[in-house]
């Protein structure tokens, strides 16, 4: 038994052979998409990060008994000017590859709630181009922080009904249980679509031309540079690299070795504590 972030690997014999589901993490800067992640993967909270990293980590997971090699996307959109910092750039990345998607927003910020609202219309896009049904769901994170809530919960729950996706309010810093439910239900959902589809992994595929929908959505959204795939003439690229989730100890900062805690356990450029 080997393990990737504490958790036990299961066997990979044929008749255990994991699914594999792939799950990009979407959302404006700050929504606590990297936290979420590290709290799932780790059950700790983040309080440092690079918001420039944008990391693949994988891990095994056992979900309704089924074992399943899930990969997760920590997506980080860097505009560049002119565009606004916050602009999707290169969606493919994740559009191709993802077999569902955790949009993110922080109740906090009206801003990111808005935010959520233009990525699940480009994934609504996107299904409509592929004719494929992608699921998502909608996370309002920061729950912590419900005293300075800028969206209700039910300005969420509406919000998910228009996109018809599940929607959760989760904190990165409370209880990981709750965490673990959420992405376990994405799991559960790509693994429908999965079955429905009986579809292998996809390719990732890319063609860099934008269709008449974009148009109007980059009109809408500015999510100028976002380009769609389409099955003709394709050019096949690789997949995105995977960063084999792994825990690196380093030696601590300063900081850190004035509250006597000789090495400091990161994750990729996550400081833990
Ligand atoms: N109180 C509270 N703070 C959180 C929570 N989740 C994240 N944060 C904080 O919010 C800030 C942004 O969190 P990140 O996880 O880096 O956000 P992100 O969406 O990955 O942002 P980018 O990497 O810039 O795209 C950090 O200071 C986190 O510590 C949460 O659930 N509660």
């Amino acid at each position: 038994m080997s393990s990737v972030f504490g958790k036990s690997r299961v066997g990979s014999g044929p008749q255990s052979a994991p699914l594999e589901v792939n799950l990009a993490i979407l959302g404006r800067r700050g929504a606590g998409k990297s936290a979420l992640t590290v709290k799932f993967l780790t059950r700790r909270f983040i309080s440092e990060y690079d918001p420039n990293l944008e990391d693949t980590y994988s891990s095994e997971e056992i979900v309704d008994h089924q074992p399943v090699h899930l990969r997760v996307m920590d997506t980080a959109d860097l505009g560049f000017p002119p565009l606004p910092q916050d602009t999707p750039r290169n969606c493919e990345r994740y559009l191709n590859w993802a077999h569902a998607f955790l949009v993110v927003y922080s109740v906090d910020s009206r801003q990111s709630f808005e935010g959520s609202s233009s990525y699940l219309e480009l994934l609504a896009l996107h299904a409509k181009e592929t004719q494929r049904n992608y699921p998502a769901l909608l996370l309002g994170n920061k729950l912590d922080m419900a005293q300075y809530r800028q969206v209700t919960e039910a300005e969420g729950a509406a919000l998910a009904g228009r996109f018809g996706c599940l929607f959760f309010e989760v904190s990165a810093c409370l209880d990981f249980e709750h965490v673990q439910h959420v992405f376990h239900e994405a799991v559960r959902e790509a693994r429908r679509e999965l079955e429905k589809n009986s579809l292998a992994r996809p390719l990732f595929i890319s063609e860099e031309r934008a269709l008449p929908h974009q148009a109007a959505l980059t009109a809408r959204h500015g999510l100028a540079s976002c380009t769609f795939n389409t099955l003709s003439t394709v050019s096949l690229k690789e997949m995105p690299t995977v960063a084999q989730a792994k825990l690196v100890t380093v030696k601590s900062s300063r900081a850190q070795s004035k509250r006597k805690a000789p090495t400091l356990t990161l994750l990729k450029g996550f400081k833990i504590f």
